[in-house]
């Protein structure tokens, strides 16, 4: 990822009227610092994305990045494997991160075969996989289309094939969460973010990024199809899950 970004200070002015977060052109143009400083392990996380296709993903099979945002999840994939590796189809719905994300994409690893789409992962024709990755994005769609979401990439993949799914969690536990994000205010204090960013940032993100608890995860991923699932890393309340198709 270019380190062209300009800093996150959207919230960082009082708002008469704070607006639905969404990924404009706004948000494009500051979003690698944005996602860095407010997503506690991100860096971690993309890391371990190319350990994971090392050990699960079978030579020149097809991987997804679904809301790849500026191709993040997809960059750390061509990083660490080689071009013939894997083709990857990178998806998202704002016009403005798919721009960005192929301009990015094409400088940084020319050599690897990644098409970016712009489109809803919802409504999209999924071809046999061998990686789904849905880093920080199905906590996007309305509660209500998830399962289906998650039963048509269960479908796609091929036996022995993964799904990475990476979310912010709540605590059903009521001490818990308020504990979870306090410490979790705490994290963003120190990346910098002050008290009426942090607020006008939560007001923006109500009803826009709708979290479950990592149990109603478990339990949806079931029922999507997938025989096993596992919660392998989670930091405050961030956390991303693998789930297995069969062999
Ligand atoms: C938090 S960002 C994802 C970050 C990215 N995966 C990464 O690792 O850097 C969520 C992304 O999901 C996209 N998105 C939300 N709903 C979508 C949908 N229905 N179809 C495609 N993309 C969607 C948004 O446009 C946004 O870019
Ligand atoms: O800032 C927050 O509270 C967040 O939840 C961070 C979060 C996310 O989890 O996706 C929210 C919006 C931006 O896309 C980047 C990160």
């Amino acid at each position: 990822m270019s380190d062209a970004s300009y800093r996150d200070a959207i919230f960082s002015t009082p708002l008469d009227r704070v607006a639905r977060f969404s990924f404009d052109e706004q948000v494009v143009a500051c979003f690698p610092d944005m996602i860095r400083r407010s997503v506690p392990g991100y860096g971690q996380i993309l890391g371990m994305l190319g350990l994971i296709a090392g050990r699960h993903l079978r030579h020149g099979a097809h991987v997804y990045d679904l809301g790849c945002s500026l191709g993040a999840a997809s960059l750390a994939l061509a990083g660490q494997l080689p071009p013939d590796a894997f083709r990857l189809t990178a998806v998202d719905l704002s016009p403005a991160m798919v721009e960005r994300a192929r301009e990015t994409l094409a400088a940084e690893c020319p050599e690897h075969a990644i098409e970016v789409i712009e489109g809803d992962i919802r409504a999209l024709d999924y071809r046999p996989s061998g990686l789904v990755i849905l880093n920080f994005t199905l906590q996007f769609l309305p509660p209500e289309d998830r399962e289906a979401l998650l039963a048509r990439l269960y479908a796609a993949l091929e036996p022995g094939g993964v799904l990475v799914l990476s979310e912010k969690v709540v605590d059903p536990d009521e001490r818990d969460n308020a504990w979870r994000v306090e410490r979790y205010h705490d994290f963003k204090r120190a990346n910098g973010y002050s008290e009426l960013e942090i607020s006008q940032k939560r007001t923006a993100l109500e009803n826009v990024l709708v979290p479950d608890t990592l149990e109603a995860h478990h339990a949806r991923l079931a029922r999507a199809g997938f025989p096993r699932s596992l919660t392998w890393f989670q930091y405050l309340n961030f956390a991303s899950l693998i789930a297995f198709k069969e062999a």
